[in-house]
Parts: structure tokens; C-alpha cells; sequence
């Protein structure tokens, strides 16, 4: 739940070279030059995110005045690094006058921390998060306050949470009218949080939109610094988010700049729902924009992912597009078996072909599915990085992703510079200072900093022992020293566990920093954590019947569609190659329809089924 910001600069140069490279699409051109507010709806690969970014560095050369700025927000932290890498591609540095964050690193940073003492909120001036546990409690004495019945508490407060997510405007009659017993708990809830002084993730949103709406002052204050709005992934962003665009955007003045695809929905579980996108295109004041090409994979996966998606849509490949691979991989027994495959047959016949292993994803359900894949390459030697609940290195988590391009820094981009050791130590200094650092902390940081990494260059007791190091010779004192509150410096600690010997899970350091002979790792993603992600190629792992759908995806209409969208996710990741690995005549029935529709305009649909 971190911010980063950046100065006016975007370089003329860049910006006018992705200008042109959407030249050729007037939709593109379009939404990019559009000063009203718009909203760009598209399928997978369109170019949503690079219309998006090219669109936040012209109207901040051309729109905005400097200091004002523009703010964007997406989905979670990992979309947020995502997005600010782009960013830097389009010359954006760093500075004051571009939020990129999830919308409760908003909430709080832009909206909360600033006002709060100013305005009668209920929070004390040194208000913190509350923990895992502290929230719990305070379920509990609720519950005994507010409902006193016999039921489990924190069974009854996942539907409590639902609808707090939900009725995100109290003052309209559906918070007391639709299940008030309910509305008691959120409340009884709320006030043991603020006797402790706390607040907890859901409160952010929450306690924005209120001081928004009960405030005009606050909405003009925002609007004075941020006086457009970009959004990434509308569809997956939620209630509150949806009504503090209502009120900021058509409300209160600020310009809205949306993208989203209602088919790549797949957060429902938070609370998202696809139909407040489709409810924007629907106002008057907002022009509509949709993209009609995918940019990004072959003629014959383009088709296919309608059929993983089970509707038709107006979306066609690029001219010119190379056709794109399709296979379908059968084993004669089970996950293990389909794991094994991969990590024997189906990467090296990929590499064999010449796409590289960090151009590699294999993508699945769940991170214990993520454990299977992740043993059978240990196996047969291929190193891979993972992003799911059981990853080494946390994709969210700024420290870890700093962390590992230090290794790649130590393990040889010191000579190429990649990275760039100026990018290494700006971003040091954020970690450690947040955004105000005085000259003699920067110069001390890039002291111990170049330091410990000169020091380990030619490193070889595996990255365990590097990381020990790491934690001893630079957190030790970044923890003493560090003004960043949001910092998480355990972090490291967590990734010193992770890499036991004991354990078998040590590495070598190229491993770990993803520079082996330059062929790098593949990739294993949950279909979750690989939105917005694209790769030349993609293996989804275990498309068994059994489990797309599941039994407990078919108990609700609305579980069953959001499941659907998630294999279509995976489907529309990769630019070349789709692969499938099922066993023998269980594979999804939604295999079977992808396949009917890549094969229904021309004969040659595919290797294997
Ligand atoms: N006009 C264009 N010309 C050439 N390439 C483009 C163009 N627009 C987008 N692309 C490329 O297409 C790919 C997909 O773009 P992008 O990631 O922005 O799509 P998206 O709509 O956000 O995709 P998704 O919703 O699947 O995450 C990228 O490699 C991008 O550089």
C-alpha cells in the first residue's frame, strides 16, 4: 500500500515516440487527446494500459500545470509496480506530481493523512493500521455487543464485510433497510477499532469517500492537486472506489480517465463487480472509447480465447499477426503427472523453438498447484520465480523486488548496467526515507549501499547467505534509521526463511536474481496474479474437469461466469504459444469449446486433443 510519485518531467521525446506508435490506431489517438472524461473499454491485449500510460504523460506535458498533478489508480500493489515501470519507460521520474497506488494507498496517503486531524473523523492524530489480530478481537466484542447470538462471530462478519463494502454511502436508506442487524455489527465493529485508535484495510475507502462527501473544502483540495483521475482496471476495483469517482469526478470537478474490460473481471470475492464499469459508458458526460484490435497474440489464440471466454466479441487480431501456436498436452494421470510433463517435455520443447525462460509462464489455481510445478523444475534444474502466495520474492512488496535487482545488480548488471545503479539508490532512499531525504542521508545511503553491493560481487555461498548479509550489513540500520512508516522490513527475514538450506531451498545467487547464462526463469503465476502480464508463452497447468469448474464454482451462477473469465485471463496472456496440460479425457469442457472455436474457420486448430 504504497505510493510513488514523480515530477513533471516526461520526456518530449519518449512521449512523442508513443504518440506515434498509436498513431495508427484512431481509437488510441483518441482517448489519448480526449480532455473530457473517458472511459476505454476493450478485450485483452488492445492496448488498455499503454493508451492508459500514454494518456497520463500527454496531460501531464500539455493538461496540467505544474505543481498540479495527475493520480492513477489500480487494482493492488503488483499492478501499481507494474504500471510505474511503464511509466519510467515514458520518462515519468520521479517527484510530486504523479500518484500511482491502489485505491487505499489513496485513501489513505492523499486523503486520510493529510485531513483526518482536521475534520471530525473519529481518529486520533496517531491513528495506525490495525493487525490480523486486533481486528479479530474487536469482531468478537462486537458481535457479543451488537447480535449476542450462538453462531461463530467471524462467520457472521464475512457477510457483515460484504455489505460494508458494498452500502459504501450510509446516509442512504439501504444501510439500515437491507439487513440492519448487520449494519449494527459494522458499527458496534468500527467504534472498538477507533477506541484503540485504529482503523483496519476496508475503513481507507470508507473513511475517504466520507470526508469527501461531508467535506466540499477536501474534494477541492484534491482537485487542486490531482485534477485528473486515471484508472486501471476499473472492473476489479469495487464499490468504494466506483462512489468516490461519483463524487470526486462528476460531483466534484475531477477529470476521469477509466480503462477496464468487464470479461477479465475476476475479484468478485473483494467485492467487485463488472456492471460499475458498464454503468460509466452509460452517462452522458463520458465518451465512450472501445478498442477493436489485440495487439498482443497470434490469429489462432485470438479465436480461441473466445471460446475460453464462451461468447462472441467484436476483438480481432492485428494485420499482419503472426497465426500463434495452439497444443494441447494429455497425460495418463494427474497433477504430479501433468507436472512432470511440463517440466520434461513441454519448457524445453518451447525452449527448443527459441523462446527463452523468463518468456515462459505456467499458470494455475492455487499456490499449493504452484508447489507441484515448482518441484518438478527443481528436478530437472530450470530455475523459475513465482508469484503466488508461496513466492520467494513478494511481487507486492517494493523491499522484495528491490531486493532481488540488487542480486541482479551483484550477479552481473553492474557491468551492463542493469540496473542502473542511480535507479538502485533512488529507490533506496525511498524505502528507507520516503520521499524527503536530506543530501547527507542520500549521500550516506549510497555509501553503505555501494559498499555492501562492491563487497559481494563474486558472491558464491548461495543466496541464503547473501541475504543474511543483506539483512545484517544494510536493514539492521535502514530499520533504526527509516522514516518510511508503510515499510515492511521483515520482509527480508521472510525471504531468509524461504531460502533455507536446511529446507533443500537454497539457490545459487543467479538463480534467485534471474541472470542464468542470460536465459533467466520461467515463470509461475496463479491465473489471479498474471492479469495486465503478458509472455510468448504460456502453459496452463492442470485444465482438469474437475477443477475448471469446480464443484463449488458451480453452486452460483455468478461463481461459475467469474471462473470462466479467469480461464480466459490465463488463455489471452501469451503472444505465440498456448499450451493446455489436462489428463487424458478429463480436460475442462471449456478446453473442448476453445478448441471447437479455434478449429471453426480453419483446419488447422491446433496440435493433439
Ligand atoms: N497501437 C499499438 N501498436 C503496437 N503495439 C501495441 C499498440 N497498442 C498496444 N500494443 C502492445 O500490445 C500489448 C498489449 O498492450 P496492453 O498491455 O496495454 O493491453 P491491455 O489492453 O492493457 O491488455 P490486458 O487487458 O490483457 O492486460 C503490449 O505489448 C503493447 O505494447
Amino acid at each position: 500500500m504504497q505510493s510513488a510519485s514523480w515530477p513533471a518531467v516526461s520526456s518530449s521525446r519518449l512521449l512523442l515516440q508513443a504518440l506515434e506508435e498509436l498513431a495508427a490506431n484512431p481509437e488510441q489517438s483518441a482517448a489519448v487527446r480526449e480532455t473530457g472524461h473517458c472511459v476505454v473499454l476493450a478485450g485483452p491485449g488492445s492496448g488498455k494500459t499503454k493508451t492508459l500510460t500514454t494518456a497520463m504523460a500527454r496531460a501531464l506535458a500539455e493538461d496540467v500545470v505544474e505543481p498540479r498533478g495527475v493520480a492513477c489508480i489500480t487494482y493492488n500493489n503488483e499492478c501499481a509496480i507494474e504500471l510505474e515501470m511503464r511509466l519510467a519507460r515514458l520518462g515519468m521520474e520521479a517527484g510530486d506530481r504523479v500518484f500511482v497506488g491502489t485505491v487505499h494507498g489513496f485513501a489513505l496517503s492523499q486523503v486520510i493523512a493529510p485531513y483526518a486531524r482536521c475534520v471530525p473523523i473519529g481518529l486520533p492524530a496517531d491513528f495506525r493500521v490495525a493487525k490480523r489480530a486486533e481486528m479479530r478481537a474487536s469482531v468478537e466484542a462486537a458481535y457479543a455487543v451488537a447480535i449476542a447470538g450462538t453462531d461463530d462471530p467471524h462467520r457472521r462478519w464475512s457477510f457483515a464485510s460484504e455489505k460494508r463494502r458494498r452500502d459504501v454511502d450510509r446516509t442512504r436508506p439501504e444501510w439500515r433497510g437491507r439487513n440492519p442487524e448487520l449494519a449494527m455489527f459494522i458499527e458496534a465493529y468500527e467504534f472498538k477499532l477507533r477506541q484503540q485508535g485504529l482503523i483496519d484495510f476496508d475503513d481507507m475507502p470508507l473513511l475517504a469517500y466520507r470526508m469527501i462527501k461531508e467535506h466540499d473544502w477536501i474534494r477541492d483540495a484534491l482537485r487542486a492537486r490531482f485534477p485528473i483521475l486515471f484508472v486501471d482496471e476499473y472492473q476489479d476495483l469495487g464499490h468504494a472506489l466506483h462512489e468516490l469517482v461519483l463524487l470526486s469526478c462528476f460531483g466534484g470537478g475531477i477529470r476521469l480517465f477509466a480503462v477496464g474490460d468487464a470479461d477479465q473481471s475476476i475479484y468478485g470475492f473483494t467485492g467487485a463487480n463488472p456492471e460499475l464499469l458498464e454503468g460509466l459508458t452509460e452517462r452522458p458526460d463520458v465518451r465512450t472509447i472501445r478498442l477493436r484490435f489485440n495487439y498482443r497474440s497470434g490469429r489462432k489464440i485470438v479465436r480461441a480465447s473466445l471460446g475460453a471466454l464462451g461468447e462472441e466479441r467484436d476483438y480481432r487480431e492485428r494485420a499482419g499477426a503472426p497465426e500463434g501456436e495452439l497444443t494441447f498436452w494429455s497425460t495418463t494421470q494427474g497433477l504430479d503427472m501433468q507436472a512432470r510433463a511440463i517440466a520434461e517435455t513441454v519448457v524445453p520443447k518451447l525452449v527448443e523453438k527459441g523462446i527463452p525462460l523468463d518468456e515462459i509462464a505456467v499458470l494455475y489455481r492455487a499456490a499449493y498447484l504452484g508447489d507441484k510445478v515448482a518441484d518438478a523444475l527443481k528436478q530437472a534444474d530450470i530455475p523459475f520465480v513465482r508469484t503466488d502466495g508461496n513466492a520467494l520474492v513478494r511481487r507486492s512488496s517494493r523491499l522484495a523486488r528491490f531486493i532481488e535487482d540488487c542480486a541482479r545488480w551483484v550477479v552481473g548488471g553492474w557491468r551492463d548496467a542493469d540496473p542502473r545503479y542511480s535507479r538502485l539508490i533512488y529507490r533506496a532512499s525511498l524505502l528507507v526515507f520516503g520521499r524527503h531525504a536530506t543530501a547527507d542521508e542520500e549521500r550516506f545511503l549510497s555509501e553503505q549501499l555501494i559498499g555492501f553491493l562492491q563487497s559481494t560481487i563474486g558472491h558464491v555461498d548461495g543466496t541464503h547467505a547473501w541475504l543474511q548479509r543483506f539483512d545484517r550489513e544494510l536493514i539492521s540500520s535502514w530499520r533504526s534509521i527509516g522514516r518510511n512508516s508503510e515499510q515492511e522490513w521483515d520482509v527480508c527475514v521472510e525471504m531468509i526463511a524461504n531460502t533455507d538450506p536446511a529446507s533443500s531451498l537454497d539457490m545459487p545467487l543467479g538463480h534467485f536474481a534471474g541472470r542464468v547464462g542470460g536465459t533467466g526463469r520461467v515463470n509461475l503465476s496463479t491465473l489471479h496474479s498474471v492479469k495486465g502480464r503478458e509472455f510468448d508463452a504460456v502453459v496452463m497447468y492442470g485444465v482438469n474437469a474437475r477443477d475448471f469448474p469446480s464443484e463449488r464454482d458451480k453452486r452460483t451462477a455468478g461463481a461459475l461466469r467469474e471462473t470462466r473469465r479467469l480461464f480466459y485471463v490465463g488463455v489471452t496472456r501469451p503472444r505465440k504459444e498456448l499450451g493446455l496440460i489436462f489428463q487424458e479425457n478429463q480436460q475442462s469442457p471449456w478446453v473442448n469449446e476453445l478448441y471447437q472455436r479455434s478449429k471453426a474457420d480453419d483446419s488447422d486448430a491446433g496440435v493433439g486433443l
